[in-house]
């Protein structure tokens, strides 16, 4: 099936991922209303509520959508915090995935902190206490001969576009969450519908339960997931494969996005499928991509090329070393010179200090970074001595230590450079390195600034003039890129996604940076243009794996704008459709409403 319901061919003569025109649906009377994908509510019209036994199930007002994001805005302010709001948001996507994907749209700049970091983390923490519905795919380890089956539920061959699973070892910043991790593959996928149009009746959230080391879950009554210390080795690689060959053989278009694994396991996956399958793993190479395109602003505005990078990363975990790869990659290709010779620009901290050839229990994934013992000078291996000693132009923070940037830290670092580019990115806020009206005012609004979360913009009196001025901080999150990526590559069917492609995300992101036009601008794009963001980074992706030939869709325009109008029409929009009665005989998965809610649905009797 798929956006089979109405097979309307583009002009670009291929069946788009998502359609416009009526949608075929077989549920009627309240089956239909508690369904999310089909649910208008208010807004049914009266020859639907005719057709679909609707009447007297709803009161007799004919509402519009906007009539319906109006009321849901209200309802939505008076929640008294960002908790509540995050679960009446909840609510509304297992109601009304049109009108809780349309209020995110027309709210985005308000809500994104809400429905995303830093406010779903206290929802994943909080899991347990706050649970309603399921939403997602649960697989646990011990059930490993059932995984195949339960994944073959959400639909066939080529319904799933996009997989994001996590096994919620290493969520955000706050650590083991166990099966409360599903909130953070349903909030990527969220953002990937909202940000990037990715079909959400083509999408697939998944948990991978292996126990968890989180002792106050383990010992709360209330505790959802496995209660058990996390299984590990040989048992773990295995259910891993085994969920991994069997979302490939049951939905071989399907990207799948890897999520807050932990240190251990994020990495050495990433290594052990990428060569084989179309897969990513957001917090090393989103948060790279990211990272690498808001230090190509920073440079930009300091005048400087990548010769001059002098990168330290604070905290040399999963997301540290994505990025030191990442800006190591770029700087090589740059210059034309190896990665080993690119990575003496770089410098990684961890907890022992500066990390060095003689540093105990090197990870694979810091050892090229790992400075011979004899260029240290000083005695001191701390983030201090270390941007004493080596003047770095880039500070970025990784560690989930917060205010671990002090005033001493950024003063030693804005004496030796005129405009320090600094990018606290641990999330969620409480453990940032450093705020940024404390950076402002250390360097006196010269550094050059984005975080890992959101922030308000920071008004001092800045600047030769002395006047006060307000400076907005750009977000350095890998949510604006990860969706374009995927858009790009689920459009494309790559087979791969390859360094070129990432590298070609990036370009597209850093060409879009306010700060190319005024210095005084966000280093990065925010929110409010998000989607056209994904559009250019899509396009950048697309292009790129048709020159790397792992582009396997046909009929991929060559022409930049026509390429760019292929990707908008794919892109699904938060407008209700008419609905078509269809007979449940014959109907397709689709319209019998039998994906992703499968559980809800199978067996309920049609009104
Ligand atoms: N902004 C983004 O897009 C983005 C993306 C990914 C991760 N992150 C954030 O980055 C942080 C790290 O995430 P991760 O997945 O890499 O976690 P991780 O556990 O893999 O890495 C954290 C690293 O910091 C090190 N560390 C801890 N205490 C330290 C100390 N006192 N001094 C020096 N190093 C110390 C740890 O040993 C570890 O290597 C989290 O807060 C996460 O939310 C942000
Ligand atoms: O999810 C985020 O906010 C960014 C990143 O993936 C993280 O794990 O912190
Ligand atoms: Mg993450």
């Amino acid at each position: 099936m798929s956006p089979s319901s109405n097979k309307t061919t583009s002009r670009f003569g291929h069946l788009p991922l998502s359609t416009s025109g009526p949608l075929e649906c077989a549920l009627k009377g309240t089956v239909l209303l508690t369904h999310p994908y089909f649910n208008k509510g208010s807004a049914f019209t009266p020859d639907e509520r005719r057709d679909f036994a609707l009447a007297g199930l709803l009161p007799p007002s004919v509402q519009t959508l906007e009539q319906q994001v109006q009321r849901a805005y209200e309802q939505y302010c008076a929640r008294p915090d960002d908790l509540a709001k995050n679960t009446f948001l909840t609510s509304m996507k297992e109601q009304n995935e049109v009108l809780y994907f349309r209020l995110l749209h027309d709210h985005l700049p308000e809500m994104f902190s809400v429905v995303y970091t830093p406010t779903e983390g206290d929802a994943i923490q909080n899991y347990s206490r706050i649970f309603r519905r399921p939403d997602g795919l649960f697989l646990n380890i011990h059930d490993v001969d059932r995984v195949y089956h339960d994944l073959s539920l959400w639909g066939t061959a080529d319904d799933i576009d996009y997989i994001v699973v996590t096994d919620g070892e290493e969520i955000l910043g706050i650590g083991d969450q166990g099966c409360g991790g599903i909130l953070i593959s349903i909030a990527k996928l969220a953002l990937t519908t909202l940000c990037a149009g990715i079909h959400p009746n083509r999408v697939l959230p998944v948990v991978l339960d292996c126990g968890t080391d989180n002792e106050e879950l383990l010992n709360d009554p209330l505790y959802l997931g496995l209660r058990e210390k996390r299984v590990r080795g040989e048992a773990y690689d295995n259910f891993v494969d085994t969920f991994v060959k069997a979302a490939r053989k049951l939905y071989p278009k399907a990207y799948i996005h890897f999520e807050d694994f932990g240190l251990q396991n994020a990495r050495r996956l990433l290594n052990k499928y990428r060569p084989e399958i179309p897969c990513f793993n957001d917090d090393v190479q989103g948060t790279g991509c990211v990272t690498l395109a808001a230090i190509f602003a920073g440079l930009h505005v300091t005048k400087q090329k990548v010769d001059d990078i002098r990168l330290v990363i604070f905290g040399a975990g999963t997301a540290g070393v994505g990025i030191a790869d990442q800006v190591r990659d770029a700087i090589a290709t740059e210059r034309g010179i190896s990665k080993e010779e690119a990575a003496k620009q770089i410098w990684l901290i961890d907890k022992p200090g500066i990390l060095t050839t003689d540093t105990e229990d090197l990870s694979e994934g810091q050892k090229p970074y790992a400075k011979a013992e004899d260029e240290w000078e000083s005695k001191d291996r701390n983030l201090l001595a270390v941007v004493k000693q080596v003047k770095p132009n880039v500070l970025i923070g990784t560690s989930t230590v917060p205010r671990s940037f002090t005033k001493e830290v950024v003063e030693a670092m804005a004496s030796s450079v005129e405009r320090p580019i600094i990018l606290p990115l641990s999330n969620p806020t409480r453990l940032h390195e450093a705020v940024p009206s404390d950076l402002l005012e250390w360097t006196n609004g010269k550094a050059l600034v984005a975080t890992g979360s959101p922030f308000k913009p920071v008004k001092g009196p800045w600047g030769e003039s002395g006047k006060e001025v307000e400076i907005e901080v750009a977000e350095c999150n890998n949510s604006v890129v990860f969706p374009g990526i995927g858009l790009g590559s689920i459009l494309s069917r790559a087979k791969l996604v390859t360094d070129k492609m990432l590298v070609a995300a990036v370009n597209g992101v850093a060409q879009l940076s306010p700060a190319l036009k005024d210095s005084t601008a966000p280093l990065l794009p925010g929110v409010d243009v998000v989607r056209d963001v994904s559009v250019v980074v899509a396009r950048k992706v697309i292009q790129s794996a048709v020159e790397e030939g792992v582009a396997t869709q046909e009929g991929i325009p060559d022409d930049e704008a026509e390429l760019d109008e292929w990707i908008r029409e794919q892109m699904w929009d938060p407008v209700y459709r008419p609905l078509k009665y269809v007979n449940k005989e014959g109907a397709s998965r689709e319209a019998k409403g039998e994906m992703r809610v499968v559980g809800s649905v199978e067996g309920r009797e049609q009104q």
